[in-house]
């Protein structure tokens, strides 16, 4: 499937748009002429909620919605911060745990009211994420793809750093401190948060399926 400037396209249903931004980069180093398409670059659609216990049931969901309003061969992340202390919490509630808005600063916030009295030891945490990749087959039909990734680390005391998005000023994950740095991930430079990220290790998994589809379409 291609556009008038020969691109290959794929639709990533998702309204975030950093994480829209964190897939186009992953996958065009799989697929150099991939375009991927948010929601707002295709006709609006019914955007079902989230309402599975699971990542991968809720990266589910999104992704069928998107390849039967669009046809095209589609992406979803379903993505959270499970907390060792708050028993694996914010998890699946990660965009709206201080409310429906999907404010990060709020969100923010929260989880450090809430693990204000949890010493250095216990703030133990890992990213995971579940993508989805769906394509029409058939007569109404459509073939599913689902692979997980994972980061570990721990939740710091203070707000650090300006890149990435959500959870990432208060995440430091295991990977760059055992460089020798200690960064949280808002301040990893964009490729060095792609290397360790639950995201760039779903994504690395399911390139090569998207690249065959892609490119035999
Ligand atoms: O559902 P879509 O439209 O894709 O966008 P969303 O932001 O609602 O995405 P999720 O439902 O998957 O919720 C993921 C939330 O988990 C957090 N999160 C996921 N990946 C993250 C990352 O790489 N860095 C920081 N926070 C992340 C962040 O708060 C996200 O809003
Ligand atoms: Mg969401």
């Amino acid at each position: 499937m291609t556009d008038g400037d020969q691109r290959v396209q794929v639709f990533v249903a998702s309204r975030n748009a950093k994480k829209i931004a964190e897939m186009q980069r992953l996958l065009e180093q799989h697929v150099p002429d991939i375009q991927v398409l948010g929601l707002d670059d295709v006709a609006p659609y019914d955007e079902p909620a989230e309402t599975e216990p699971t990542f991968e049931g809720n990266a589910l969901i999104k992704v069928r919605a998107g390849v039967a309003a669009t046809g095209l061969p589609s992406i979803a992340d379903d993505s959270g911060l499970c907390v060792d202390a708050l028993n694996g919490m914010p998890g699946v509630l990660s965009a709206r745990w201080a409310g429906t808005a999907k404010d990060d600063a709020a969100n923010n916030d929260l989880l450090l009211q809430q693990l204000e009295d949890v010493p250095d030891e216990r703030r133990g945490a890992h990213f995971t994420c579940a993508v989805a990749f769906g394509y029409p087959v058939g007569a109404g039909g459509i073939s599913e793809h689902v692979v997980h990734g994972e980061m570990r680390g721990r939740v710091i005391r203070e707000l650090r750093g300006d890149g990435g998005f959500g959870y990432d000023v208060l995440f430091v994950a295991d990977d760059t401190v055992a460089g020798g740095d200690c960064h949280t991930s808002a301040e990893l430079d964009p490729d060095a948060k792609d290397a360790i990220s639950h995201r760039g290790k779903a994504l690395r998994a399911i390139a090569p399926v998207v690249a065959d589809v892609l490119t035999g379409l």
